[in-house]
This record gives structure tokens, sequence and C-alpha cells, in this order.
């Protein structure tokens, strides 16, 4: 199974989710209109708002619907799975930072609520923690996502690897000066679960951060295929998920582990 995964490296609009939707249809235009075949498309974290954490009371997605509409349409223009970055989702009187994917056929495959907060950025006074892993079937293979803060849990990690995930969907706004840690993190990520890490992260400025770009595509081997630079792009990539299977075989780290030594 080979896909061709397009990442939507935008620049988010602080707080402005219909100029960021816009942007997201722009970039949309611009993939249909290059005559690539693209599979799937993924988007940053929290790629409506922003971080704008104190208006979500005005501006969040009411059970995601607003996104998940948008999602449908790019799936049917495109005929590609969307992994639907994150968007802030008010649901039973809660605020959660949740991806939403979307099959080409148009059907919500799965949720996953960001489960790791980011004190730094205050986000568990405004989110409520997911406590699920995000695992999802698309065209029957096993994939995952996580989002941002995420991805400095391995464990959390492993645990879908174990699943039998044999992609990792990472969204992300991934402030400066850490840049060098996002990078080594992704690749580690891919190299420890013999898994490909794609990581779409945004650009621009927002609630005093400077998102750093470099979004990536890392296969199971740890070799980066693609990388975005810090400005607004695509960044595009074929991903072969036999590539997995040849990896895991030649070196059985599954089959290795000692979790009676570790508990993990
Ligand atoms: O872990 C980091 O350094 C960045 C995390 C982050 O910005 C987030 O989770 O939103």
């Amino acid at each position: 199974m080979k896909w061709n995964v397009a990442l939507l490296q935008m620049d988010v609009a602080f707080g402005q989710p219909g100029k960021n939707v816009e942007t997201v249809q722009r970039m949309v235009r611009q993939l249909s209109e290059s005559g690539e075949k693209t599979d799937v498309i993924l988007l940053p974290e929290l790629w409506d708002t922003g971080y704008d954490l104190d208006r979500l009371s005005e501006i969040a997605d009411q059970n995601g619907e607003r996104a998940t509409a948008l999602f449908k349409e790019m799936a049917s223009q495109l005929n590609a799975h969307v992994i639907g970055g994150s968007v802030a989702d008010q649901r039973e009187g809660c605020s959660f930072n949740t991806t939403y994917v979307v099959d080409r056929q148009g059907t919500v495959a799965g949720t996953y609520s960001k489960a790791h907060l980011f004190r730094l950025m205050q986000e568990e006074k405004h989110f409520a923690a997911g406590d699920s892993p995000g695992l999802y079937l698309l065209e029957n293979q096993i994939v995952a996502s996580v989002i941002c803060y995420d991805i400095r849990f391995p464990e959390w990690v492993r645990l879908h690897a174990l699943e039998g995930a044999r992609v990792l969907f990472v969204s992300a706004q991934w402030p400066h000066p850490r840049l060098n840690h996002w990078r080594q993190l992704l690749i580690s990520r891919a190299i420890e679960n013999q898994m490909y890490v794609v990581a779409c992260n945004c650009v621009g400025e927002g609630g005093g951060s400077t998102f750093c770009g470099h979004s990536m595509v890392v296969n199971p081997w740890g070799e980066i295929l693609a990388e975005g630079m810090q400005q607004e792009e695509i960044i595009r990539a074929e991903i072969d998920l036999s590539l997995v299977d040849e990896v895991r075989k030649r070196i059985p780290v599954t089959v290795d582990r000692r979790p009676d030594l570790y508990r993990l």
C-alpha cells in the first residue's frame, strides 16, 4: 500500500477561524490544480482558532461540526482521507483539543482528543484532556494520530504502535526556540517504533509564539523523506507501508522487548 501524503503547513491567523478556513480551501485548490494524486491530507494543530484560548466560548467549534463539514468537502474534492489537524471543539460543557479524521468516503473514521495538555501555554486551564488513544482504520490499515506535546511521551506513542499502528500522524503548533526538539523527537519516535511519522506544524505568529514549520515525513528507518522550511507551503511525500513490515522484520524490536523489566 502506497499513499501520497500532503501536509498543509499553513500560517494560522490567530483567533480568525473564517480566514483560516479560506487558507485551507486555497491550499486544497492548489493541490487539486496540481493534478497530482493525493491520498491523505494532514493539517496542523488548532488550525482554525490558533491558541486564542481566552475567546474559546466565542470561536470554538461546536461538536466539531464546522470542521467535519469542511473535511467532507475536501475528501470529496480530492478523493483523499483527511486527518484534520485539531480544532478546539466544545461538547458536553467542556472544550477539547480534538482531531477529526474523515475518510475518502466522507465518513468520520475517528476522533482523538489531546491527552497531554501543554502547561507552558496554559492549555490545562482551557481544555479537558482526552483519555483514549487515537487509533483509526484507513483502507484497512491501522494508523494513529497524536497532537504536538504528545510526542514527548514515548510510552503514549509506543502504545499506539503496539496496537498495530503503522503510521503516526502528528499535528502541531510547535514554536521556537525548540525546533531542535521537534526534529529529534519525530525522528526518534519513527526509529524506535519502526513506523512512518508524518508531522504537520504551522508557521507564523500567535499569542507571543513564533511557530517553526519544518513539517516532516520520516520513514520507519529514521530517514527524512520530506521537510518544510519556515514558510507557508504544502509538503508532499509518498509513503510505502510495506517498509514498516520490512524494518520490523529486520530488527524485531517488538519481539525483543522486555516489558517484564520495565512494565511499559
Ligand atoms: O513540547 C513542546 O515543546 C511544544 C508543545 C506545544 O507547543 C503544544 O503542545 O502545543
